[in-house]
């Protein structure tokens, strides 16, 4: 059965008192919820987020990770460095990691697969470009992106998988997907799914909506069947925007 999420991407925000300071506000009001609320902190402040929330429900994951178990990568984070630290869950595949460090789908197939062969749990991000919904080319390019870092996997990797779809229009603009685009695409990835792999993995995978949710459009965001849950921007970063946008789920 597939679970609700929510879960706040703090991008390059937050300082080691910030960090703190949010996390203490967000443990402190967090309503009681079925749903699995995750917080995406920087690496440097993971540390410390899983101490500050070792008693609370909030999961702590991570933005990013390397393919590789170690080695020469001045710069980078192994799966088994984000493990040590209790960290089990990585972002991978957003369209800033795409967009500016040029990670294409290849190299996130890697990812996905090394994050997999070490047992973690993959939240992994796609979703086109202004230009490709103008050109009506969207749901080809979102079936290729699944394609291309997904489709290969046994069926029952997918119960480490959480999808992410974040159309790159709609991230940090304030134009948010219409919930009927949001549930049109959901249900299209649910059927490429089907199609690729099997009913009962496209039925049981998570798939969040990214790109502009707030308070005052998520409950209508998270109404829609085929869409689980959030990876939520902006509004992670302010206690009581977060807080409500849980709620609504
Ligand atoms: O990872 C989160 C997404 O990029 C959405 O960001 P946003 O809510 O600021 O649009």
């Amino acid at each position: 059965m597939r679970s609700k999420i929510v879960a706040g991407n703090w991008k390059m925000n937050m300082n080691l008192v910030e960090t703190e300071a949010l996390l203490a506000q967000l443990s402190a009001k967090m309503p009681d919820t079925k749903a699995e609320v995750m917080v995406a902190p920087t690496y440097v402040n993971l540390t410390a987020a899983k101490q500050a929330l070792k008693a609370s429900a909030i999961q702590v994951i991570a933005q990013n990770m390397h393919f590789a178990e170690s080695g020469a990568y001045t710069g980078e984070i192994s799966a088994d460095m984000l493990l040590g630290i209790g960290v089990d869950t990585v972002i991978i595949g957003h369209s800033e990691r795409r967009a500016y460090f040029g990670e294409t789908d290849e190299i996130l197939a890697k990812k996905v697969k090394a994050a997999l062969a070490k047992n973690m749990r993959v939240m992994f991000c796609f979703g086109e470009e202004l230009a490709d919904r103008k050109s009506d080319n969207h749901f080809a390019i979102v079936e290729s992106q699944l394609k291309n870092a997904l489709f290969n996997l046994e069926a029952s990797a997918w119960s480490k998988i959480i999808l992410a779809y974040e159309p790159v229009w709609a991230i940090g603009t304030g134009e948010t997907a219409s919930a009927e685009q949001a549930q049109e695409m959901h249900a299209f990835i649910r059927t490429s799914i089907t199609k690729a792999v099997n009913a009962d993995v496209a039925n049981n995978v998570s798939i969040l909506y990214g790109g502009s949710v707030k308070p005052g459009n998520a409950v209508e965001i998270f109404s829609k069947p085929d869409v689980d849950g959030g990876l939520i921007g902006g509004a992670a970063l302010v206690a009581d925007d977060f807080i409500a946008i849980v709620k609504a789920i």
